[in-house]
């Protein structure tokens, strides 16, 4: 089976590339899972698709292979944008997801539900050693719950609800959220090129 290089270390982005690329069967592996101990790349950019070219880049800089990497976050209209480029920091250090969610109620407290429009957005970019790298964008259209549900997913899942669903993403089957994510919206822009990888 062949391989793809993932530049996350986030567990949750990882099984669902696992999916989408086992489709194509590919081998979709994460710096979880190799031998070496990759560093922390800083995310220094101020938009998504600085942080994805800084990841792909510089992994696939040191590996000398190709490499996809994800960045990718929430966008609350009634917070002017925010969590943003900073989702999986919103809280602060260490990263920590329900400490995110916390906050992003926090904030919304009072909010009516008309105003809690949101989207996920995901700008994926692959490297090639020696080549451009590209770029995809993906998003995902709902709005933020009162309360959070459900346990699938990760993130921001519990409190995010799809448009034309009345539950949040962590409450649907993640056979459902990977036909509708931001995730599954970019990666299948990419159909072609990850074909010639088979
Ligand atoms: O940088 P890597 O190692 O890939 O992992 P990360 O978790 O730091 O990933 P990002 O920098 O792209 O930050 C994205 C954050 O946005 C949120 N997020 C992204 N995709 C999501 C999804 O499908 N469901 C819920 N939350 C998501 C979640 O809080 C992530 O931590
Ligand atoms: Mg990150």
């Amino acid at each position: 089976m062949n391989e793809m290089i993932i530049a996350t270390k986030n567990p949750g982005k990882a099984k669902e590339f696992k999916i989408f690329f086992a489709k194509y069967r590919i081998n979709a592996v994460s710096l979880l899972e190799l031998s070496r101990e990759i560093d922390d790349i800083d995310e220094t950019g101020t938009t998504f698709e600085e942080n994805a070219a800084l990841k792909a880049k510089e992994i696939s800089a040191l590996l000398k292979r190709p490499v996809l990497a994800d960045d990718s976050g929430l966008v609350i209209d009634a917070l002017d944008g925010q969590p943003g480029v900073f989702s999986a920091r919103y809280a602060g250090e260490p990263k920590d997801d329900q400490k995110n969610i916390d906050k992003v109620l926090r904030e919304l407290q009072g909010v009516d539900p008309s105003k809690r429009t949101a989207r996920f957005l995901c700008i994926l970019a692959v490297a090639v050693p020696g080549e451009r790298t590209i770029f995809k964008k993906g998003f995902c259209e709902g709005k933020i719950a009162t309360s959070q549900a459900g346990h699938h997913g990760f993130g921001y899942d519990p409190i995010f609800i799809p448009d034309g669903y009345t539950t949040t993403m962590a409450q649907l089957s993640p056979d459902v959220k990977n036909q509708i994510s931001h995730r599954s919206d970019a990666i299948i822009q990419l159909e072609d090129w990850v074909k010639q990888l088979q």
